[in-house]
């Protein structure tokens, strides 16, 4: 594999053509280039025609990295039934890079350029399967055929391509041409107003009200300390979503959130998280410990002391406790050095303050990304404590099936570089009808009907870039 900023494309597909006939077989070209910065949502939607279904968008919290993604030269995914499946993705991952990527030249100086993989996994794939969610398999990665970067306001274009042995030089050049073409906009996308009629229906709540009853009774009995339940919301729009409308929206309301889209045929998964699972930049780590909730205020003094009861709540700190115990475990074999702040700070979104604790660490050699996933998912701000007693009884207490709400999303390059968000705030949507998530933790002081009205304020943000109705 090759990747280059000089324009060396032809000498680069010749010697992936000689390359793939001496080994009969694909050779991976990643061909990369800076380009003037464009507007990721123009670049997204100009790949409607030729890649609706096989497209993702991911901007991180603040102005340090976006990605779009536009069809797919490649994917890995698994509908394994068991907890294996990250490390049966690293490793046709690193069989990929072996058989593609043989003469690795990539620019490390920058985030996400050149071969990445993006995608997601579900919640929970030892949960039976919903036909909702039936295209989006337990693991889904694509390697796009065509991605944008846009790193600290610099613009790059990757262009992936699979050299068989088989292929001519003149067509390998052509399709290069083309897909160069989908960076040829200028402007802003703008979404402008529009009404949207839509009719919302709630599910199970009434069960999920008594599941959290039940979960309360069990944790003052000791069985565990604590669960995240969830509930979910429908509705019905009187036409079909405009999935950029929804997106420039997130992007200009949820800040300091990680926004993603994930398309699969007809359906694409959006939301908009405050929750990093994780972050490898070479061997830095960096988790996210969220959890405990209070909304925010009318006013900057009312917003002050919404916050400060927050950061002294006894639930909500027993709330956020365990999940910077388990965090902290769960990567403390991975790291040489493990920096934990004592106590929690806020974090604010549009809609919301969590507590929050960063957990940053220099890890050992020998641990890939995978591996941390592994670890990590799920965390206590959306499975409980402990870890496999929690999600036995998300199963057996939550009255619906999560599909990739709460799984990991995000993207992870060619040198085990990445960074993976938990996908909360999130909702499934499929031409005129969404399912939208939201779920809380639930401790032995939970009060079922205070959880319903954090779970309302957790569906704000999705709501609201659909062109909702917000309920504060
Ligand atoms: C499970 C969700 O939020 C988690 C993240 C932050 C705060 C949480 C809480 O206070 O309950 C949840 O643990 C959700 O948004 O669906
Ligand atoms: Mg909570």
């Amino acid at each position: 594999m090759v990747t280059t900023l000089q324009d060396t494309f032809k000498q680069n597909i010749l010697n992936a053509l000689e390359q793939a006939k001496k080994k009969n077989k694909s050779v991976l070209v990643s061909h990369v280039e800076k380009i003037q910065p464009i507007d990721p949502l123009q670049f997204y939607s100009q790949g409607e025609e030729a890649f609706l279904g096989e497209r993702f968008f991911w901007k991180a919290p603040g102005h340090n990295l976006t990605i779009v993604g536009l069809g797919k030269e490649d994917k890995i995914s698994t509908d394994d039934h068991t907890n294996n499946r990250f490390h049966y993705i690293e490793n046709i991952w690193k069989q990929l890079k072996e058989s593609y990527i043989n003469n690795i030249n990539l620019d490390r100086s920058h985030q996400a350029t050149g071969p990445i993989l993006f995608g997601g996994f579900s919640f929970d794939p030892l949960k039976e399967k919903d036909q909702k969610w039936d295209t989006f398999s337990e693991a889904n990665l694509m390697l796009p055929k065509l991605m944008y970067t846009l790193e600290e306001g610099n613009g790059f274009l990757t262009i992936n391509q699979l050299v068989y042995p088989n292929d001519s030089f003149s067509h390998c050049i052509k399709h290069y041409d083309e897909l160069k073409n989908y960076a040829s906009v200028s402007g802003h996308f703008s979404c402008g107003f529009q009404e949207i009629e839509y009719r919302m229906e709630e599910k199970n709540t009434r069960e999920w009200l008594d599941a959290i009853k039940q979960a309360t009774k069990q944790i003052r009995r000791g069985e565990f300390n604590k669960v995240v339940l969830a509930r979910e919301v429908s509705l019905s729009f009187n036409k079909t979503v405009d999935i950029y409308r929804v997106l420039a929206s997130l992007i200009e309301e949820q800040t300091s959130s990680y926004i993603f889209s994930f398309e699969k045929g007809r359906q694409c998964f959006v939301g908009a998280t405050p929750e990093r699972l994780v972050k490898k930049e070479k061997d830095q780590l960096l988790s996210t410990c969220l959890a405990g909730s209070i909304k925010r205020g009318q006013t900057v003094k009312e917003d002050e002391q919404l916050g400060l009861e927050l950061l002294n709540d006894p639930k909500n700190l027993e709330e956020h406790a365990f999940v910077v115990k388990m965090i902290s475990d769960a990567v403390s074999d991975c790291c040489e050095t493990l920096d934990v702040p004592k106590e929690p700070a806020l974090l604010k979104t549009k809609n919301i303050q969590h507590l929050y604790t960063p957990v940053k660490g220099k890890m050992k050699p020998g641990f890939s990304l995978w591996d941390l996933i592994e670890k990590l998912h799920p965390t206590p701000a959306l499975g409980g404590y402990p870890k496999e007693k929690a999600i036995e009884k998300i199963r057996e207490l939550e009255p619906m099936h999560r599909g990739w709400y709460a799984g990991p999303i995000g993207w992870i390059d060619a040198n085990d570089n990445g960074e993976f968000a938990v996908a909360l705030r999130s909702g499934l949507i499929e031409d005129d009808q969404v399912s939208l998530y939201a779920g809380c933790g639930i401790v032995k002081d939970s009060v079922p009907e205070r959880e319903y009205y954090e779970t309302q304020i957790k569906l704000n943000p999705m709501l609201s870039a659909l062109g909702g109705t917000i309920h504060e």
